[in-house]
């Protein structure tokens, strides 16, 4: 059994978790200790005695611990993307490319520790200097969700110990494989006990745990919206500072004059792969009424071609969905869609494939409309949605008719609309001839209205989070 990280030792926890491989459920992937109420507490109590001299440690120190992570993770990233395809349901290539990802974001900020700025100016008073310079914000608290069970731990875990925090990770309930196999490459890395702790276990005890116990200074989630305003509410009551990444519902704009295998590889790509189990995900595909059937007819023959199966086997485009629940919340959305008069154009139905498995066949729906459910709605499965659109100004309307704001994408060869797009279009993320989904780890990632709260993670941006700033007077 894999157990958990606290204060330097491995320990046992309250309960044990079990958990099998969504492309055969005969798969035992492996068992994991899972923290209880207590199990919680000393890890909290173990960040929060390790944090004063974390937060005093050179530079250096943070640095190096931070590059051998990287080193090894890049060095392991094959075992570990099969760790990730086995326990998640993430195609190996898109395993590997994950933990390669985590490997350079360790290595990233890494090299941010070094970078950390101040800035010193002349004070209005006569004889006085003044200096504004950036601390660890203390404890940190990080809960992360399953679809990217090792990159957004790795952009989470990295910025907060590169600036001088101290760490409680809780890894999502479907995925402490993962969570595990960072803990156990973290705890090789020089870092003095209590810096970092793994506290595996169900969000309603070691999350909220993490969200309510006043010695956690801030908050990094991601997850639902419904989860994500919980945590808010918990950290907001106590003032923890915190930053909340959640759903979206982003669209592809399609207009007439885009190059059509351009626009349908962005489709495919950020609507089904990783199963449409990203955040990023373009559920909403808005194509100008112009091209609309080439669209369709192109997007239903390259669907025609994709291989849905084992995340392990060799060839496969799109793994299963992740458990039975998020099968189910995947299903009942396209009855919902085929009972508000939305056409299924191709798939939608479960696959049958030679061990059993969550897997499900991608589902485009066309002729939506803006009001249906399915269009509103995150889905978080391999489930797009088409919108005919009469023109450009009419595109950017649908495209920014959502509660959501994460990504928004456009496929055009026209540098005016382009142009116009990026500047209109409301989200944080704006792509053009890409896919919406599939970022950079060096430069912010996040949203706008109901997608996130707080401030930008990833690349420089990441410091205004993990970081206070202190304004400090000198007699000169
Ligand atoms: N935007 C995104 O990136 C993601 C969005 N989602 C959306 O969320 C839906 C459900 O997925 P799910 O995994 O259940 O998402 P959740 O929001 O429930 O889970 C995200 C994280 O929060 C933890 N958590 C759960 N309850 C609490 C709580 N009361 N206090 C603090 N932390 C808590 C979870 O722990 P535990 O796993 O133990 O429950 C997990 O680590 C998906 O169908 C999808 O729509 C899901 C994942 C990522
Ligand atoms: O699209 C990506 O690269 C990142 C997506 C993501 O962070 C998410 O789905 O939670």
């Amino acid at each position: 059994m894999k157990k958990l990280y606290i204060n330097g030792e491995w320990c046992e926890g309250t309960a044990v978790t079990t958990t099998r491989s969504p492309s055969d459920l005969s798969d035992t992937v492996d068992e994991y200790a899972s923290a209880g109420k207590d199990e919680a507490e000393r890890a909290i109590a173990a960040a929060h005695a390790a944090a004063p001299a974390w937060g005093l440690a050179g530079v250096q120190q943070r640095a190096d611990a931070l590059d051998a992570i990287g080193t090894e993770i890049l060095a392991r990233k094959t075992e570990l993307g099969a760790l990730l395809a086995r326990e998640e349901g993430k195609t190996l290539p898109e395993a590997i490319g994950e933990a390669a990802r985590a490997g350079a974001i360790f290595k990233f900020f890494a090299q941010e520790a070094l970078r950390v700025r101040g800035d010193k100016l002349a004070s209005v008073r006569p004889n006085l200097d003044v200096d504004i310079t950036r601390e660890p914000v203390g404890v940190v608290g990080i809960i992360a969700p399953w679809n990217f069970p090792i990159a957004i731990p790795a952009w989470k875990i990295a910025p907060a110990l590169a600036y001088g925090n101290t760490v409680v990770f809780k890894p999502a309930d479907l995925v402490p494989g993962c969570g595990w196999a960072l803990a156990d490459i973290i705890s090789r890395s020089g870092l003095p006990a209590g810096v970092f702790n793994l506290a595996m276990g169900p969000g309603r005890i070691v999350g909220e745990a993490l969200t309510t116990d006043t010695r956690v200074n801030a908050v990094s989630f991601t997850g639902s919206t419904a989860t994500g305003e919980r945590v808010l509410m918990a950290c907001a009551k106590r003032r923890a500072k915190v930053q909340l990444e959640m759903g979206g519902k982003n669209p592809l704009v399609v207009l007439a004059d885009a190059d059509l295998d351009v626009a349908v590889n962005a489709a495919i790509q950020g609507a089904f792969y990783s199963t449409g189990q990203r955040c990023t995900a373009s559920s909403r595909l808005i194509v100008d009424e112009s091209i609309y059937s080439r669209f369709i007819d192109a997007m239903t023959a390259k669907l025609a071609t994709l291989k849905v199966g084992h995340a392990l086997e060799q060839g496969i485009d799109i793994g299963p969905v992740v458990d039975s629940s998020q099968l189910e919340q995947d299903l009942s959305y396209i009855e919902i869609a085929k009972a508000e008069g939305a056409r299924l154009a191709f798939g939608g139905e479960r696959l049958k494939r030679a061990t059993e498995g969550y897997f499900l066949n991608p589902a485009l729906f066309v002729d939506c409309e803006p009001g249906m459910r399915h269009v509103r709605e995150e889905i978080f499965g391999p489930v797009a949605s088409v919108l005919p659109a009469r023109g450009y100004e009419h595109a950017l309307a649908l495209a920014n008719d959502t509660e959501y704001g994460l990504t928004a994408g456009i496929c055009t060869t026209s540098l005016k609309h382009a142009t116009h797009f990026k500047r209109n279009a409301r989200a944080g993320m704006v792509m053009v001839n890409v896919p919406t989904a599939g970022v950079d780890y060096h430069v912010p990632f996040g949203g706008t209205k109901g997608s996130s709260y707080g401030s930008r993670e990833q690349g420089s941006a990441a410091v205004e989070f993990f970081t206070t700033m202190k304004t400090a007077y000198t007699l000169a």
